[in-house]
């Protein structure tokens, strides 16, 4: 029996591109692959909900930066990237996945889930574990938050023609990862900011599942 992978996935929101994951577990997209933990930034993400609904129910942790830091005082950002990391690392995950995750991660986090500083004194050398980041944009185009609006803002002037949607590894510089997956969304002239993102987000779900598949396959490959 191959062994299963498990991924983390941290949102802070809705949580649709988390739904097509966990709908796509253990079957033919995404076989033997179990989402471990649903982490948020977000109490009211309704993402939560969607993992606590889905069968079996998936665990879920939440921590937001201000309330760690009102409750840590002298606790730097870092120290909550730090926090977050051992989170999701108690999992021994072989991928985390940022699924609408909208908080920028530093070196408190990816040192950590890189395995460059060891979780604790005279721990042994961990692996890498990948972390990959759905962007709703082309990349280079529109790096960081509100993406969407800005590239149809940019359509409307006559700037691009198209957009798109990617997933990329997640490095340190915003959105500057190396490219797993890109797909192009056109916009159609004349037609509202919803009917734009009803078609990019169906994309998103589907480049979701198959850069998870990607990856997966890369560290954790099924043993035929
Ligand atoms: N080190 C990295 N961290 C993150 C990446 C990345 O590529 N490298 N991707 C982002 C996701 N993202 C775009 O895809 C993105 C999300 C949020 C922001 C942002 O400006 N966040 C602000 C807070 C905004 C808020 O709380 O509403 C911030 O973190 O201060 C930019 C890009 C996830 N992290
Ligand atoms: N820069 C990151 C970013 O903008 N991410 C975007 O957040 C949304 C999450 O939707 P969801 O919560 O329904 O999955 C998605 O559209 C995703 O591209």
């Amino acid at each position: 029996m191959a062994a299963e992978r498990k991924v983390v996935v941290l949102i802070s929101g809705s949580g649709t591109n988390l739904q097509a994951l966990i709908d796509a577990q253990n079957t033919p997209t995404l076989p033997n692959t179990r989402i471990s933990l649903v982490f948020s930034n977000r109490k009211a993400a309704y993402g939560l909900t969607r993992a606590a609904q889905a069968d079996p129910p998936i665990p879920t942790a939440y921590l937001a930066l201000q309330p760690y830091l009102k409750a840590n005082p002298g606790k730097t950002r870092a120290d909550y990237d730090a926090e977050v990391a051992r989170v999701v690392l108690r999992e021994d995950p072989d991928l985390i996945i940022l699924a609408g995750w909208m908080h920028i991660l530093g070196e408190g986090f990816l040192e950590l889930v890189d395995g460059i500083k060891p979780l604790r004194e005279g721990e042994a050398p961990r692996k890498p574990v990948p972390v990959i980041n759905l962007h709703p944009a082309l990349p280079g185009a529109f790096d960081g938050a509100n993406a969407i609006e800005r590239a149809f803002e940019a359509f409307q002037k006559g700037e691009i023609s198209s957009s798109g949607a990617m997933m990329h590894r997640v490095v340190k510089d915003v959105d500057r990862g190396e490219p797993l997956i890109v797909r192009e969304v056109p916009i159609i002239k004349g037609e509202p900011i919803e009917a734009f993102e009803e078609r990019l987000h169906k994309v998103e779900h589907e480049i979701i599942v198959q850069a998870a598949a990607k990856v997966l396959d890369e560290v954790k490959p099924l043993q035929t």
